[in-house]
């Protein structure tokens, strides 16, 4: 079943004076002991789609978290839409999140539809709004799941559930989507499904920052790619080209872990591995 009621959005370039959807500026995160982002310079304009690439522990999802107020920023500045991130200002219906490895069932009995819903609701808003249930249903058929509506997400495989924490995010039609690994651990339908989905958000002009630990099914969507090792941005510009065999049958996925790498003696070829 297609359901198509979601509202087009406006194709029309923003005005050249609106705020980028994220900007930060010389951003450092400080967790326990240990310094885990450092002096961070990213500017995300709207419609772009960007790919936040490095090996585990090099500090992708802790930027994201500092994007959307999770970590506490210890220097320099984040800014979503032009609001701080630490401010009152910050539009939040504007901005869909996804954080990382996060099951939709979470042990309650809840309908697809109930989870989508439960989007639309936030700190003001404690009742659904007339329309709420065709908003759900239209997010549920952009992620390919609007026939799945009313089963219970924990008879859910874990890409379909991830798909319906995406249809959480996207109810709301947020400007900017921030999704933290949603690759990781899904079929490879689930991927493709995702990747559909991820196509026709950028050609409605929604911008994208996505953390991924290598491309694959989304490599045809991503135009630039910001890289971070240790904490640092060591690449902002084109994506990556698939290290050589990465796709191939039978590939390890074997990935240096920052906290194992010693700078001193590193290869210069082993930047990341994506
Ligand atoms: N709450 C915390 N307290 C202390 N250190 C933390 C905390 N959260 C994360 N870290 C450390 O920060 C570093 C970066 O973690 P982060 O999760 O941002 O990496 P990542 O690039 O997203 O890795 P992965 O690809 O494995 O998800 C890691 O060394 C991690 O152990």
């Amino acid at each position: 079943m297609r359901v198509t009621t979601h509202r087009p959005r406006p194709t029309q370039a923003p005005p050249a004076t609106a705020a980028a959807p994220v900007r930060t500026h010389d951003l450092s995160v400080v967790l326990g002991s240990s310094t885990i982002l450092r002096g961070i310079d990213l500017t995300i304009s709207a419609g772009e789609t960007v790919a936040l690439l490095g090996a585990n522990g090099s500090g992708k999802s802790t930027l994201v978290k500092s994007l959307v107020g999770v970590v506490p920023i210890a220097n320099g500045r984040a800014e979503l839409f032009g609001a701080d991130v630490t401010s009152r200002r910050v539009p939040w219906a504007r901005v869909g999140y996804v954080p990382q490895r996060l099951t939709a069932a979470g042990g309650v009995p809840a309908t697809a539809l109930e989870v989508v819903s439960s989007g639309l609701l936030h700190g003001r808003r404690l009742r659904l709004r007339g329309g709420a249930r065709a908003r759900a249903l239209a997010a549920l058929d952009q992620v390919g799941l609007a026939d799945r509506a009313h089963d219970g997400v924990h008879v859910f495989s874990g890409g379909q559930q991830q798909r319906v924490l995406i249809a959480r995010a996207l109810v709301r039609e947020p400007e900017l989507l921030i999704l933290d690994e949603p690759l990781a651990g899904i079929d490879r339908r689930s991927k493709e499904a995702l990747a559909g989905t991820l196509t026709d958000l950028r050609a409605r002009g929604t911008t994208m920052l996505i953390v991924l630990h290598e491309l694959g099914e989304l490599a045809g969507l991503v135009q630039r790619a910001v890289v971070l090792r240790h904490g640092r941005v060591v690449h902002d510009g084109a994506p990556p080209r698939a290290a050589q065999g990465h796709d191939a049958a039978g590939h390890d996925h074997v990935h240096a872990h920052e906290d194992q790498a010693d700078p001193g003696t590193r290869s210069p070829d082993l930047k990341v591995e994506w």
